[in-house]
């Protein structure tokens, strides 16, 4: 009987092996095999020093140990739900994350990756594996977020702008008409700018605009949402804050207003803020009918004297 012989061109199971390996150390992309106890069996690829600079400090240390002893707990559990879902669900599971790079002896900056994560038949002692490749993506996320930026922030002050207030107030009277949860309408209007211009430049009147993003920033919480309405006009959302509590939080704004002297070309400008407080009630049909309460309380503070606060 005749044997089957190996052709020139074939390869047997070691050889394949061989040129597989070769061939995934050669990827830029760092591929783990990892078991569901977060066990790293193997680490294949990944030779990109300069965009997975988080691989350079254990290059040889993370085969034949956990992820455990390798990541920060949160990285560690991201990890390991990600992987507990890919078994799971049988079917690739994708997943991003970053990994802070402080000190990094290559200096790079905190790197964003996405993990792609594949069920294997294997099993290591009984238990599954999955296939992890892990592709950088920073750059992409870095556009993502500066778009983010652009279309939500001020560009001089760095405060959130008028579309994205609208977004969030829109949310909040959502969140009114289902759980009565109120809200309190700040709208700030800086008194005779026109005059910080004409006396300091615009370069001046600029400067203490982002000064005074500053003043009102401090004055509030963090869970209070400042945006710059228009040029030299600014509105507060105060969630879940009714009106006694926002005419305060409006007469704390005033006076530091009042108080912030800042110096441009050694000379020193001062300015006060008029503000009109308005609250959300049972019988507003939009937001905008809080927004426009607000405005009409912000003109009686003009025209009766400015550097106050009324409510309408
Ligand atoms: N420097 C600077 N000025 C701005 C900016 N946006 C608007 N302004 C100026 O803000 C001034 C607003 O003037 P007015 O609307 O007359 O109001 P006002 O002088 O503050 O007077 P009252 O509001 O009535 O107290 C105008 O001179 C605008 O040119 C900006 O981004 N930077």
């Amino acid at each position: 009987m005749k044997s089957k012989t190996k052709s020139s061109s074939e390869l047997d199971a070691n050889e394949f092996e061989e040129v597989l390996t070769l061939f995934f150390n050669a990827l830029p992309d760092p591929i783990f095999v990892i078991d569901q106890t977060g066990f790293v069996i193997k680490q294949l690829g990944g030779n990109a020093n300069e965009i997975y600079p988080f691989l350079y400090p254990f290059k040889d240390k993370l085969e034949g140990n956990n992820l455990s002893t390798l990541l920060p707990s949160h990285l560690f559990s991201t990890f390991m739900d990600t992987i507990n879902k890919t078994i799971n669900d049988d079917s690739l599971t994708c997943v991003d994350f970053e990994i802070a790079n402080e000190g990094n002896i290559l200096g790079i900056k905190n790197q964003w990756y996405q993990g792609r994560v594949f069920p294997l038949k294997q099993r290591r002692d009984d238990v599954r594996v999955v296939l992890w490749i892990a592709i950088n993506i920073t750059e992409q996320k870095l556009l993502e977020l500066e778009l983010k930026n652009l279309a939500e922030k001020d560009g001089l002050t760095g405060s959130y702008n008028r579309r994205y207030f609208t977004e969030v107030i829109q949310r909040s009277f959502l969140l009114y008409l289902r759980d009565k949860l109120p809200f309190c309408i700040l709208m700030l209007d800086i008194d005779f700018f026109k005059a910080v211009n004409d006396n300091f430049g615009h370069d001046g009147g600029d400067k203490l605009l982002i000064a005074l993003t500053d003043v009102f920033k401090d004055s509030i919480r963090d869970i209070d949402l400042l945006a710059r309405y228009g040029g030299e006009e600014f509105i507060v959302l105060l969630p879940n804050t009714t009106t006694q509590k926002a005419m305060v939080v409006a007469e704390r704004i005033r006076v530091a207003t009042q108080q912030c002297n800042i110096l441009h070309d050694e000379k020193s400008i001062t300015v006060t803020v008029s503000i009109g407080v308005s609250e959300i009630t049972v019988n507003d049909t939009s937001f905008e009918n809080v927004t426009k309460r607000a405005d009409i309380a912000l003109y009686t503070a003009k025209t009766s004297g400015r550097n106050k606060v009324c409510i309408e």
